[in-house]
């Protein structure tokens, strides 16, 4: 069921628990189609578990989780992926021995309709099908600037190129949505600095909605729309990212995890 007007992703009342630890506890927000939605907080606070809950890794208790109208809740990792749901990891995902392209083209396995037998039998659609495959994933590595490395074997990419890669092969899925996972975790400030301008990039072409999920405070004040900042499972702030900096139960949440 596709909607016209309305959030694309709806997070409502989620809460999740292992055992006696509430890792999430009635946590709502909402992400709008093109938006960069930013989620902060100390470490442990839940960041990664929203993300598991929205790809289907977890299922929570409680609560309800859909995009464009469509319930997440009680689907395979595989199939959320398909209903256009892509992630990046904060440790790389890549083939190691796989050309840069190999693993572009890996990003797009969801979207190939012909199996092998089929393409035996149909040639001519096969064929066709991988043209227009491969004209989609050099689109992607124009944008990210990665014509030098399209045929480097993963493994031995610099890391900020291999993490750009990365992004490439979650945008190769054509998401709607898309979660980023610290994509600057690790990277000097040059390769941050590249990092932003390559999603400020993705954003203004392809106009997909993000959500990420970051340590370093800067990049979020620069790129998010809104953020969400979340302690021990609860959400204490929503906002613009300059109205979430002052509130004092941010500054309180990160003065108390330093103490
Ligand atoms: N599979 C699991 N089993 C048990 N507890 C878990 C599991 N996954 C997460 N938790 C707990 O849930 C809480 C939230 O963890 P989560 O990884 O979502 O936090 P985070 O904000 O992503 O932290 P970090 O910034 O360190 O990555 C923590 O107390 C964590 O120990």
């Amino acid at each position: 069921m596709e909607r016209v007007n309305g959030p694309l992703l709806e997070f409502t009342g989620v809460t999740l628990r292992f055992g006696g630890v509430t890792a999430l506890d009635d946590v709502s927000f909402e992400v709008e189609p093109g938006e960069l939605f930013a989620i902060i907080g100390p470490n442990g606070a839940g960041k990664t578990s929203i993300f598991n809950c929205l790809n289907g890794v977890y299922r929570p208790q409680r609560g309800t989780i859909t995009l464009d109208g469509t319930s997440l809740l009680g689907r395979a990792p595989a199939a959320i992926a398909g209903l256009g749901v892509a992630r990046t990891f904060q440790n790389l995902g890549l083939f190691a021995h796989l050309t840069l392209i190999e693993n572009l083209m890996l990003g797009r396995h969801h979207l190939m309709h012909t199996g092998f037998f089929s393409g035996m039998f149909w040639w001519g659609r096969a064929k066709r099908e991988e043209i227009a495959h491969r004209a989609a994933v050099e689109e992607i590595v124009e944008l990210l600037e990665l014509e030098p490395y399209r045929r480097m074997p993963a493994g031995l990419l610099p890391y900020g190129v291999a993490k750009r890669a990365e992004l490439g092969r979650a945008l190769a899925m054509e998401p709607r949505l898309l979660l980023l996972d610290e994509p600057v975790a690790g990277m000097n400030l040059e390769e941050t600095e590249d990092t932003a301008r390559y999603l400020l990039e993705v954003r203004r072409e392809l106009g997909l909605a993000m959500i990420l999920v970051e340590h370093d405070m800067s990049l979020v004040m620069d790129l998010a729309d809104r953020v969400l900042a979340l302690d021990f499972g609860v959400v204490i702030a929503t906002g613009k990212p300059s109205e979430v900096q002052d509130d004092p139960h941010v500054i309180e949440a990160y003065l108390g995890g330093a103490a």
